[in-house]
């Protein structure tokens, strides 16, 4: 069937006794708003924690412990830098001094699903948010899943209240598992928007992205019937919602139509037609997730919405630019590292980003005559990142050529496929 675009939200252990809609203040969610106890955020901002409260440091270095179990220090599987001749621009209204330099950060696994006994608050921050008065809590993990395009990063950013994930009209623009985390006074829900599911891999690079998707799938037990065999037999032990999303683009008799053919011939449990990108039916997705997931404490403080570090957040951004910017295969060829990121007390944030590309005619187009594309895409970048980070941010990036690296095991995992990127 010509389908219209769906995906795949599956969450952990179903249960049957439900709560749907107390945690809600929202009926009908509107883009990007804020929740609860969630910090400030601006259009592409987000926070990974509010501002902490008076006596809440405890609570921060107990967050920072449970973090660093999630870290691999493994710097040595990183490939050597190959230094080209770089071309580079930096966006800044005025020009900085730098000092301190944080590049000595560990690497922080993507594809491992902490532990709840490794991720579970401590004391402290149990009694300071009150989980154990609070049985009815229910917390777990949903892996969004589907083919490339289909929605699936921009149900997730309206289901966390706030960007994390970038969104182009290209497919494939997400390459990493993004884990974003939703909270409620009464629930956690934790998030992987992952790449597309594709087909046919062309490159290293497509078959280490449909491993981490598979590794998501098999982290909150759940299954696609597009991914490969190997986790089928986990189907029936987890609840899965297919989600029609682009309601918006097909004839309203035709949506009845669909949700029938959908209910017959697909394994789900439920289909729920939305329109993500204008919020349309993103709340019943929210309630029927909330409808399933299993009663425990949360596994994060309610305030943080991401376990990513800032700068893989920072790459992000650059490359929803590029994405933005470039025609053809010029955004696929890319990848952006964020080679160092210095905080400076009396000065602004100090970024420099590498962008590689494959070939050297790639990296003439990203410069651009005169430089002028390069000049746009800093611009562009440094307002969204200093609209993410919610400071001014001095941003200095430069276009190197890899060829290959698409195809590179070892660069692959160096640049944070193999389910691993550099913590801040
Ligand atoms: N008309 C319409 N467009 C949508 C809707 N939801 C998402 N889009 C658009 O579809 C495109 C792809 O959205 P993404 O959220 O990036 O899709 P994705 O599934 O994460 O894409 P991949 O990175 O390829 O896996 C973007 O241009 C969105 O604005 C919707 O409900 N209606």
């Amino acid at each position: 069937m010509a389908g219209a675009p769906a995906m795949e939200l599956s969450s952990l252990r179903p249960l049957s006794n439900l709560s749907p809609h107390s945690c809600f203040a929202a009926a009908g969610s509107s883009l990007f708003a804020t929740r609860g106890s969630a910090p400030a955020v601006s259009r592409t901002g987000c926070r990974f924690r509010a501002p902490r409260a008076a006596g809440a440091g405890h609570r921060g270095l107990a967050l920072e412990r449970r973090r660093r179990q999630f870290w691999v220090d493994e710097r040595e599987s990183g490939a050597e830098e190959g230094r080209g001749e770089p071309s580079s621009y930096s966006a800044d209204d005025d020009d900085d001094d730098d000092d301190d330099d944080d590049d000595e950060a560990p690497l922080l696994s993507l594809s491992e699903k902490p532990d709840r006994s490794v991720a579970l608050l401590d004391d402290y921050e149990m009694e300071e948010l009150d989980y154990a008065s609070n049985p009815d809590h229910r917390s777990g993990y949903v892996a969004v899943l589907g083919k490339p395009n289909v929605g699936k990063s921009t149900i997730a950013n309206q289901m966390i209240g706030q960007k994390l994930s970038i969104v182009t009209d290209k497919p494939q623009t997400t390459r990493h598992r993004i884990l974003g985390i939703c909270s409620g006074p009464e629930y956690q829900m934790i998030l992987y928007d992952t790449p597309g599911v594709i087909e046919k891999k062309m490159h290293k690079l497509d078959s280490m992205m449909m491993s981490n998707v598979r590794s998501a799938a098999i982290n909150a037990d759940c299954i696609d019937e597009v991914l490969e065999e190997g986790i089928r037999d986990l189907k029936n032990k987890v609840p899965t919602l297919l989600v029609m999303n682009k309601k918006d683009l097909i004839k309203p008799g035709e949506i009845a139509k669909k949700l029938q053919w959908y209910e017959k011939f697909t394994d789900v449990d439920d289909v729920i037609p939305v329109s993500a990108k204008y919020g349309h039916g993103v709340e019943d997705v929210k309630d029927w997730i909330l409808s399933k997931l299993p009663l425990g404490p949360a596994y994060y403080p309610k305030d943080i919405v991401s376990e990513h570090p800032e700068r893989f957040f920072v790459a992000e951004i650059v490359r929803e630019k590029i994405f933005m910017q470039y025609r053809n295969e010029v955004p696929y060829a890319s990848q952006v590292n964020v080679v160092s990121y210095k905080t400076r007390p009396n000065a602004k944030d100090f970024i420099q980003v590498e962008i590689v590309v494959e070939k050297n005619s790639q990296k003439i187009i990203m410069i651009g005559k005169q430089g002028r594309a390069l000049k746009l895409l800093a611009t562009a970048a440094r307002l969204d990142i200093e609209d993410f980070l919610q400071k001014k941010v001095y941003l200095e990036i430069e276009v190197k050529v890899k060829e290959n690296w698409r195809q590179d095991e070892g660069l692959l995992k160096y640049y944070g496929y193999g389910g691993q990127i550099r913590a801040l």
